[in-house]
């Protein structure tokens, strides 16, 4: 990044606040992690407008899982699998798929990296494939990027659409197919070149019920048959209910996951990132009317999240009216407020929260 974008004011956080949390991530990630970010940053920049689409987002996938991203409309789902993918350049942090750095790839290695390692299927039907092959055609096409022997495409074709169910599809062009054999023949091109990642953006987005279903049976056949690690984005509860992990973006960030151990058992965790740092829910943050700073507290078997207000109000004033300066400083010097040495002392427990 060139000096001059670097003076452009930007939104808080700063960009040097978020290259110091990209810095602290930076410890090897454990060997079974297939895709890497952390504290992942893009800022877009048009017109002198600066939108800050990923904010130090921390998102980790082990091989062979199968996950959904999911998440308001701007929370940056696209653009993380538009980084995922090869296509865009994060500005900061680090981005890692099966080994490949994405903020380092060369235009080479990033052309070899998008057509080996990871596959791609989109929203809009009509994006995936050419109209005028066949299906069959389409899912040899991408085989001719990467010299598959020209013998051997056509049985490794017919191969993946039998394995996702649209083998009576062969000779179809798209234009002779429901919106739902689309997108699973797009499903076949994607994995045409066997990628050790399949991305999917909203791959149910524009499909009834029922073609959804058969489409998300696909991804699912696809990762559990051919063995690729699946990350799809979606709005769509029907999938997002079904995989075993739910990843949740806000702002830009990773907030959530739910995991899921079988149709009837979910749990859903807040996210710790590699350098300790926990997003609150917001629905806790209102609950217990939690504001820029909390006072945490080491309890047994669990970390207490207290407001650090109600340290200041349940402090007795010391004769002479003076409150008590904070024992850390840092409280009672930015915001005015004080505390006892006991951070608990008159704490309601109806505005603390608690991670175990
Ligand atoms: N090329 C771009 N130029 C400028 N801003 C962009 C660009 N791409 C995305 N953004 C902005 O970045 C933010 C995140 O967008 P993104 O498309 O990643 O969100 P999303 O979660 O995928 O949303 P949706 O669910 O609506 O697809 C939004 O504020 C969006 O306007």
């Amino acid at each position: 990044m060139n000096p001059a974008e670097r003076s452009t004011p930007v939104t808080a956080p700063s960009l040097a606040a978020l290259e110091e949390r990209a810095r602290a991530g930076q410890d090897p990630p454990p060997p079974d992690t297939l895709i890497a970010c952390d504290s992942l940053v893009r800022i877009f920049r048009t017109e002198g407008v600066e939108v800050q689409a990923l904010q130090g987002l921390d998102l980790h996938v082990d091989e062979g899982e199968m996950t959904a991203l999911v998440g308001a409309s701007g929370s940056g789902k696209s653009t993380l699998l538009g980084i995922l993918s090869g296509l865009d350049v994060p500005t900061a942090g680090t981005a890692r798929v099966a080994g490949h750095d994405l903020l380092a790839l060369g235009a080479r290695e990033r052309l070899a990296y998008r057509r080996r390692t990871v596959g791609f299927v989109w929203q809009q039907t009509g994006s995936n494939l050419l109209p005028y092959l066949t299906a069959r055609e389409n899912v040899m096409l991408p085989m001719r990027y990467t010299r598959v022997p020209r013998r051997q495409r056509p049985a490794r074709a017919e191969e993946l659409l039998a394995t996702l169910g649209i083998a009576h599809c062969r000779d179809r062009r798209p234009g002779e197919l429901s919106g739902g054999e689309q997108q699973r023949v797009a499903i076949a091109v994607a994995g045409a070149n066997e990628p050790r990642v399949l991305l999917a953006d909203e791959p149910t987005g524009e499909l009834d019920t029922a073609s959804g279903a058969e489409v998300f049976a696909a991804l699912r056949r696809a990762n559990e048959h051919l063995g690729v690690t699946v990350l799809i984005v979606t709005h769509d509860a029907q999938v997002s209910d079904q995989v075993s992990r739910t990843v949740r973006i806000r702002d830009g960030r990773t907030s959530t996951e739910t995991l899921r151990h079988d149709a009837t058992r979910a749990e859903e965790f807040a996210v710790l990132d590699r350098a300790g740092r926990l997003q609150l829910p917001r629905e806790y943050v209102e609950r217990y009317a939690l504001s820029r700073r909390v006072r945490l507290t080491a309890e047994t078997d669990h970390v207490g999240v207290r407001r650090a207000q109600d340290d200041q109000s349940a402090t007795a004033l010391p004769p002479g009216g003076e409150r008590p300066v904070a024992s850390d400083g840092a409280d009672g010097r930015d915001s005015g407020s004080s505390s006892t040495s006991d951070g608990s002392s008159g704490t309601s427990s109806s505005n603390t929260g608690e991670a175990r």
